[in-house]
């Protein structure tokens, strides 16, 4: 950090002090003895076999994540290089990374799928899953996080928070997870510690607890003082190819620079102000055993309380470095030994109905072409062993487990069994799908049922099966769309196997069946993702498809209340079905219900049905959903009300189903369609000069400006736009976009380092900016058409323009 960076810094604490003014800082005196520290590096690299089940408390299952390009696979590299695993650095530019290991990661420079990886450091085991930033794969973030028990948070130090570290902080406080901040990049000429400490709690809205000062800015960022213990951490590089391992360790005193000694004391003052206000237990201490000087406070006790804080979420311990440099990695690896939870320390509520019995869940599942479906399980309780059935209560079936391994990135290493609170990957499990909670066998979630009802007399029986099952994973509705086709139609059977196994590893891909013209339709997150999958296709599967032009997702909704009745009188061989439905439908506030359809039943008809003809209700209400009556997208923000079912004896549920769809249709028809269309939000990073071009092009695609900040000497503009203005205009040529545009797509994430979610937008952008910008994109709601654009969409879509 600069003199005028590291006094605005001194500043800010002096500012923000919280205690009572008799909490005086002390200079410390501590002894100038200088030692050398060695990370562990066995003489070799460690055998993949000697990884055994550790003890649950030394246990970390810990993600990376952040926006796209702040470096986690650069850092995740340096701490399997650090720990001992890999005899070399990755580097993600040069496309040789341990994680990043499919052929488009490693072409491309960015992370698609999260990859597991377990090694040990200061005999703490760490599986580490390294997630991707880029928002088309946040459902990979999202199947990670469900999992993890805590996470490190890397942010580009010269940018801060953004967009995307906003939606995974999010999906992290989601499921309570604890986390660690890394300020990666404290090498480049514009990081700024004092902006990323603002910017976490103004835009995270968390309570960063720091930790380290940074020495030295830019180039001459050279290591960092540790808070808790005032000592130096110096990466004394001979050399640009010096690896960082070996780092001096040195207690500072009066020979350092003195605004540096300030520095760092009014940041250790702040720190145990900080602390003290967050945990009871600290400022007890404090104020019995050290009310004479605070600063006297052990480095273990501060430790203790910091990691109390982290785990109550009520602080973010924030490190910094430079993972390229390789400096400040090992220090991160140690806060996650120390801050982040073991397995026990996270309380899942479903674990204690298990007991010492197996309940694990299937986070991720990968298809090898030699072995079959490769599931990733997380386990909660009990132990896994291989060649044994195991039950999967999700889809009610038994399957065997053949083999059980440890995920090291690609490669995977056989193991005899595996514990509680570790991540394994098992091979046979060829029905289980993301999401599915495995156990031992029926009598044991049956008798996990029962302690459950036991300890919940008041619950009901659905509630309590419901209660043995792992919470899944939340599947984000696709926005983008486009038809697949076969080279020719022998492959159609092919193709169709392909896009099974694909969709069993990525539940955010799906796959439907145009009714109207047979063709296979493809939606997906965005053009990238779809791009990859197409991509995929041809390289793993050999099976050179054609994609047609891609199309936005919209949705439909009504604009009034409308009812509707209607009879199906049907006779089919010897049998006769007759049924009568009459039910009302009505427009709902799509954000007060989340974006989802509601079904209700009139608190009449709830005691007259059977389960089973409900359930043939809710299955042509369900259907009609799927369908709305303008464009055939399916339907947001409609509530409906099934007033009355008349079912003579002899119908048949399938009937039900089909006379209530009926019925939904005319109802839906009467109560008029409105379409609505996704509106991104769109955060442009742009140099000032260019701002006015940018601010013209998106009054052209009706966007709309939210806000405009300063971060340096850039804009960073906020705004909605609708997708469909964000595509290329005209398109046919999306298509030509997609064939051609492979290569084309490569240059612009390593030209600009941006988010390329729209080709079409990119392109513009850069040259609007002369590659000066940056922009990333993601679904911010739905909202309604207006008319005239909405009859446009309507005539495009039916071949009238
Ligand atoms: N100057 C500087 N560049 C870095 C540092 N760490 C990573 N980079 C560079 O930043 C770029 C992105 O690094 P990655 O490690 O791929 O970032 P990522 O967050 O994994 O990216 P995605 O997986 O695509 O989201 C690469 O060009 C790295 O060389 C750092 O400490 N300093």
């Amino acid at each position: 950090m600069s003199l005028g960076g590291l006094q605005t810094f001194s500043r800010m604490i002096r500012g923000r002090r919280l205690f009572a003014a008799g909490l005086q800082c002390c200079r410390c005196r501590l002894s100038c003895h200088v030692k050398r520290h060695y990370s562990l590096l066995p003489d070799d690299v460690k055998s993949l076999r000697a990884l055994v089940n550790p003890e649950i408390s030394r246990i970390r299952n810990i993600g990376i994540m952040a926006h796209i390009d702040a470096g986690k696979t650069t850092t995740t590299e340096r701490m399997l290089y650090y720990a001992g695993y890999t005899r070399a650095l990755g580097d993600v530019d040069d496309g040789d990374t341990v994680t990043d290991f499919m052929a488009q990661e490693r072409e491309r420079g960015i992370t698609i799928q999260s990859a597991a990886v377990s090694f040990d450091w200061k005999s703490h085991r760490i599986n580490l899953i390294d997630t991707p930033g880029h928002v088309d794969f946040t459902l990979e973030v999202e199947r990670a996080l469900r999992v993890l028990d805590g996470a490190v948070a890397v942010f580009d130090a010269s940018a801060g928070v953004e967009a995307q570290t906003l939606t995974v902080w999010r999906q992290a406080e989601k499921h309570h997870i604890p986390c660690v901040c890394f300020l990666n990049k404290m090498d480049k000429p514009a990081a700024n510690l004092s902006f990323c400490i603002e910017s976490i709690r103004k835009k995270l809205k968390a309570n960063p607890v720091l930790l380290q000062i940074p020495v030295g800015s830019g180039k001459n960022f050279t290591g960092v003082v540790d808070l808790l213990t005032s000592r130096k951490l110096m990466w004394k590089m001979k050399s640009m190819r010096d690896d960082g391992r070996v780092f001096e360790v040195k207690a500072l005193d009066r020979s350092d620079d003195p605004d540096l000694l300030q520095v760092v004391s009014d940041a250790r003052t702040a720190l145990i102000e900080q602390v003290a206000d967050l945990d009871d237990e600290f400022a007890e201490l404090l104020l019995t055993d050290f009310s004479e000087n605070f600063d006297a406070i052990p480095s273990n006790k501060l430790q203790e309380a910091v990691r109390r804080v982290t785990l109550a979420r009520k602080g973010v311990p924030v490190l910094c470095g430079s993972s390229l440099r390789n400096k400040g990695v090992q220090p991160l690896l140690d806060a996650i030994t120390a801050y982040l939870p073991a397995p026990n320390e996270r309380h899942h509520d479903v674990v204690r109905w298990y007991k010492d019995d197996l309940c694990a869940l299937a986070f991720k599942v990968l298809h090898d072409k030699q072995r079959g479906p490769l599931v990733f399980l997380r386990i909660y309780s009990g132990t896994l062993k291989p060649q044994t059935a195991l039950h999967n209560i999700n889809r009610n079936s038994t399957e065997r487990m053949s083999r059980l391994l440890v995920p090291f990135a690609d490669q995977h290493v056989e193991i005899p069994s595996m514990t509680a609170g570790n991540i394994a990957l098992t091979v046979g499990l060829k029905q289980t799908v993301t999401g599915d909670t495995i156990v031992s066998s029926k009598a044991s979630a049956a008798a996990a049922a029962h302690r459950a009802q036991n300890d919940n007399e008041a619950g009901k029986r659905s509630r309590e099966c419901a209660s043995v099952i792992l919470s899944g994973v939340e599947v984000p509705d696709p926005v983008f769309f486009c038809t697949i086709e076969p080279p020719s139609m022998s492959k159609q059977a092919d193709l169709e196997n392909v896009l099974n196994c694909l969709q069993r590893e990525d539940p955010s891909l799906k796959v439907r069946l145009d009714p109207d013209s047979g063709q296979t339709i493809l939606c997906g997150m965005g053009e990238l993702h779809i791009e990859i999958i197409h991509d995929r296709i041809r390289r793993e599967y050999g099976i050179e498809t054609h994609l047609g032009p891609l199309q936005v997702a919209y949705r439909e909704t009504v604009l009034h209340e409308a009812s509707a009745s209607d009879t199906l009188d049907r006779t089919v061989g010897e049998r006769r079905h007759v049924v009568t439905v009459e039910l009302a439908v009505r427009p709902v506030d799509i954000t007060s219900v989340g974006g989802s359809c509601e079904l209700a039943f009139t608190e009449e008809l709830e005691g007259q049905l059977s389960a089973e003809m409900k359930e043939a209700v809710e299955n042509g209400v369900h259907s009609s959903f799927l369908q709305g009556p303008l464009l055939g997208y399916p339907l947001q923000g409609v509530s409906t009300l099934i007033q009355c079912v008349t079912i003579e004896p002899g119908t048949s549920p399938a009937m039900v189903s089909a006379c209530v769809s009926r019925c939904m249709l005319k109802a839906l028809r009467l109560a008029g369609g409105q379409v609505l269309e996704p509106v991104m939000s769109l955060e442009v990073t742009v140099g000032e000069d260019h701002l006015s071009s940018v601010l013209g092009d998106l009054a052209q695609r009706r966007g709309t400006v939210r806000d405009i900040q300063s971060r340096h000497d850039n804009k960073v503009l906020l705004a909605t736009v609708p997708l469909a203005e964000m595509m290329v205009r005209g398109h046919s040529n999306v298509k030509i976009a997609f064939f051609g545009g492979f290569n084309l797509q490569v240059r612009i994430i390593y030209d600009l380092r941006i988010c390329v979610h729209v080709k079409g937008y990119s392109t513009v952008l850069r040259t609007l900016t002369s590659g000066n910008a940056t922009f990333s994109l993601e679904l911010d709601t739905y909202e309604a058409m207006n008319p005239q654009e909405q009859n446009t969409l309507l005539k495009r879509l039916s071949g009238l323009l």
